[in-house]
């Protein structure tokens, strides 16, 4: 470990656990610390992105806002892995379907994330690299869903620079191609957890639809995403 604290997190070495839980809010990282974790510890406050670290069935487990966007998540999980020898993050997130065969409520893990961004330029590369989750993160979720009797869809997601398109034919480009959702962090994600040899996995509940007209209300809102945090927590 080395340059902790940093100029984004106030953590000292050991505060954090080798596995993080990261939603884009931390607000939501407060909430999952103080729901789901005993005696959780606060380890950060700067620029108020909530770092939490407690106990879940007797395991050290951390919990950690990323942001909204890839140069945000791409800051905090870059220093979790390089600076604070954090082994595993599991995105815990929100997305808008694109396909019809999914819903709101449906829970999608992202085997591998697509992009409009130009984060990978930063790897000068060859050729297009292909940001994918962590097999064994993976295989472990999908096999904790079936446990607790949960469908997990899995597959292609979309992680964009925009929310508000400015032509949405955009989204029929992508949906042509089976991309299942479209989200914000999870392709840094997986390029920064790539680079560090690292494991990264992005878990999504869908809160909107892009084509059809589903909404879901508050309740249902903390309802699936409570049934996800179910699933990460046991990976
Ligand atoms: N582009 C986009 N579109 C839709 Cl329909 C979304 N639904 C949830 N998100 C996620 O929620 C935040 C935006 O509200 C982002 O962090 C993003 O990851 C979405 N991002």
């Amino acid at each position: 470990m080395n340059n902790t604290p940093t100029p984004h997190n106030a953590a000292k070495p050991g505060d954090i656990a080798k596995k993080v839980l990261m939603p884009g809010d931390p607000l939501r990282a407060k909430f999952i610390a103080e729901t789901y974790l005993e005696n959780p510890v606060c380890f950060n406050t700067v620029r108020n992105m909530f770092g939490y670290t407690g106990t879940y069935k007797g395991q050290k487990i951390s919990v950690m806002g990323g942001g909204m966007g890839m140069p945000s998540i791409g800051i905090y999980s870059y220093e979790l892995y390089n600076f604070y020898d954090v082994d595993q993050i599991i995105r815990v997130g929100s997305a808008g379907a694109l396909r019809d065969d999914v819903h709101v409520m449906d829970i999608v893990a992202g085997v591998g994330a697509c992009t409009n961004s130009n984060f990978a330029a930063n790897y000068n590369l060859p050729g297009t690299f292909a940001p994918t989750a962590d097999f064994e993160l993976l295989q472990k979720a999908s096999q904790v869903a079936k446990s607790q009797g949960k469908k997990l869809i899995v597959g292609n997601i979309l992680s964009s620079d925009v929310f508000y398109n400015d032509d949405n034919a955009v989204n029929d480009a992508w949906k042509k191609m089976g991309v299942i959702a479209v989200e914000m962090e999870a392709a840094a994600l997986y390029m920064i957890a790539a680079r560090a040899n690292k494991k990264a996995l992005c878990l999504l509940t869908i809160s909107d639809h892009i084509y059809l007209d589903e909404a879901i209300d508050a309740e249902q809102r903390q309802l699936g995403f409570g049934s996800m945090m179910e699933i990460a927590l046991e990976v």
